[in-house]
């Protein structure tokens, strides 16, 4: 049987429903396959349920700590199944209004996995014997945990799809991978009450963020009881009632291990190689810069294509392909623009949280110039602190010399909600003289990047040296 669609997507996560939703306000007729919920891992398995886990965290330091502001609490044991209750109850109505729109914009969701088909007539994607044809065709698969051939199985050896779902807390737990997610999980077990014992395979937490921000977050890390191993990895792993293993010659225990060193792209199975289009070697599909594969009229987006693993990358990358789309089959009069993957921000949502946009000091190559403005001048940060705690927090601005701000790096409680203006400075190239005139309101957070600015254009307010 055959369908005729302007654009079939395999996969309704951040970047193939982005991409459907996009296409259909231009007016193409959009078929949208997946045999999961709308929303993809960022709704169901990712962003939002380690989010929302990572609040009730917070919530429950914040009692722990609640005396040292003059307030009495005493604090309960955790009720997960409550706690699972409310992560559900974010993700439900996130999930209704995305279905509701996808119904509204006329799009049509086939809750079946498909695969990649080329013939004489052009691609299309399959599903059984329904064959959908299709002008192009996007493929959105995302990606799984890598598991390292370690013996996976939900109850002693978990990944973050077990981690968001558990029904109670282990009392201790091994986390394999100082990545993004194994630095928030271990943040918020530690926060639950879980003894956390955190490997990493290189020298530093978060290989990828400023090296002087990594060993903030690994000394707030140890301040709060993480046991943290860097440079190491776990051998002679054996699952029983618990878990043991060796991190070089000391062995450690734990009731889980998380296994948390990265995601590899969900493309096996899919009919790419069968339709003539590459693959890496790491399994990434292989793009031109308009996201196109190396066969005509078949796109790859998200994270599927090799670069940051991110939630607003798989938009961007959807919205782009959309519209390029459109634009093939005279739909959009612009040609639409890519934003590059280093102007993309990125946070880590543990407690501190690090986030940053843009190159990092070294990056940006030894004629940079680089102010550190530290978060414990900034009066809103010190308000979140209890008296006498430490605040380690600071913002690192990288400009070209006597040019543009280039990056933006941030360490502290809730600094995330900062990077936002972080994305405007270094996506809008602007210097810290255009900003030193733009007023901040006191006391907020934000009042630091002004103060940065004003740093690295001469005229520091409440900075020392
Ligand atoms: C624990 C965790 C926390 C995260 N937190 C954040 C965060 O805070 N911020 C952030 O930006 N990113 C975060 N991420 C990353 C983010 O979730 C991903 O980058 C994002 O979901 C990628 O979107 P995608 O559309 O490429 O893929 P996905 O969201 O993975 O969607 C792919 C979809 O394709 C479907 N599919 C697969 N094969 C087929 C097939 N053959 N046919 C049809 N459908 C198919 C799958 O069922 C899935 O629904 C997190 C990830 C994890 C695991
Ligand atoms: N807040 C967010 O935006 C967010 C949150 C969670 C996940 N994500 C995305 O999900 C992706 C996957 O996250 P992740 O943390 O699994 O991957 P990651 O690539 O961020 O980190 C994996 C870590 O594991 C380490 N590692 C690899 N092999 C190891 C070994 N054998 N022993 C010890 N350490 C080892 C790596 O050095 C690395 O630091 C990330 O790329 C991220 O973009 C984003």
């Amino acid at each position: 049987m055959t369908h005729p669609f302007d654009l079939a997507i395999l996969g309704a996560g951040s970047a193939g429903y982005a991409c459907a939703l996009r296409a259909a306000q231009l007016g193409l007729r959009v078929a949208l396959f997946d045999d999961t919920p709308v929303g993809g891992t960022c709704l169901h398995r990712g962003c939002i349920p380690a989010k929302a886990w990572l609040q009730a965290a917070k919530v429950r330091s914040t009692v722990a700590k609640a005396d040292a502001f003059g307030i009495g609490a005493t604090l309960g044991d955790t009720d997960v199944p409550a706690l699972r209750r409310y992560v559900d109850g974010v993700i439900k109505p996130l999930h209704k209004g995305l279905a509701g729109l996808i119904a509204a914009r006329g799009i049509t969701l086939v809750q079946e996995r498909g695969i990649v088909s080329v013939d004489d007539g052009g691609p299309g994607v399959e599903v059984g014997d329904a064959r959908y044809q299709a002008r192009a065709v996007v493929v959105a698969t995302g990606a799984r945990p890598v598991t390292l051939g370690l013996p996976v199985d939900g109850e002693r050896v978990l990944t973050s799809d077990h981690a968001l779902r558990l029904d109670a807390l282990p009392a201790s737990a091994i986390v394999l991978g100082g990545g993004v997610i194994g630095v928030e999980i271990a943040s918020l077990w530690t926060d639950l009450g879980v003894a956390v014992t955190l490997v990493e395979a290189m020298d530093r937490l978060l290989p990828g963020e400023e090296p002087a921000h990594s060993s903030i977050l690994k000394a707030e890390l140890i301040s709060r009881g993480i046991d943290v191993r860097l440079g190491a990895t776990l051998t002679d792993v054996e699952v029983g009632d618990g878990v043991t293993a060796k991190v070089g010659a000391a062995g450690v225990s734990a009731d889980v291990l998380l296994v948390a060193v990265g995601r590899r792209p969900a493309t096996e199975s899919l009919g790419l190689a069968e339709a003539g289009a590459s693959l890496s070697d790491s399994g990434h599909v292989v793009v031109d810069e308009n996201l196109q594969t190396s066969v005509r009229g078949v796109f790859a987006a998200g994270d599927v294509v090799a670069g940051p693993q991110l939630a607003h990358r798989g938009y961007a990358h959807g919205l782009f392909l959309a519209e390029r789309i459109a634009q093939l089959q005279g739909r959009h009069p612009g040609r639409p623009t890519l934003p590059r993957d280093r102007d993309i921000p990125r946070i880590t949502y543990s407690s501190p949280q690090l986030a940053s946009v843009g190159l990092t000091a070294e990056q940006a190559g030894p004629d940079a110039e680089v102010v550190d403005y530290p978060l414990s001048g900034n009066g809103r940060s010190r308000i979140q602190k209890a008296p006498g705690v430490r605040d380690s927090g600071r913002v690192r601005l990288v400009r070209e010399p006597g040019g543009a701000i280039v990056g933006v790096h941030l360490i502290g409680e809730e600094v995330g909600e900062l990077i936002g203006e972080g994305a405007l400075l270094v996506g809008w190239q602007a210097t810290p003289e255009d900003v030193a005139g733009i007023v901040h309101a006191h006391p907020t957070l934000g009042e630091s990047l002004a103060e940065a600015n004003w740093a690295l254009s001469g005229r520091p307010l409440h900075m020392h040296g």
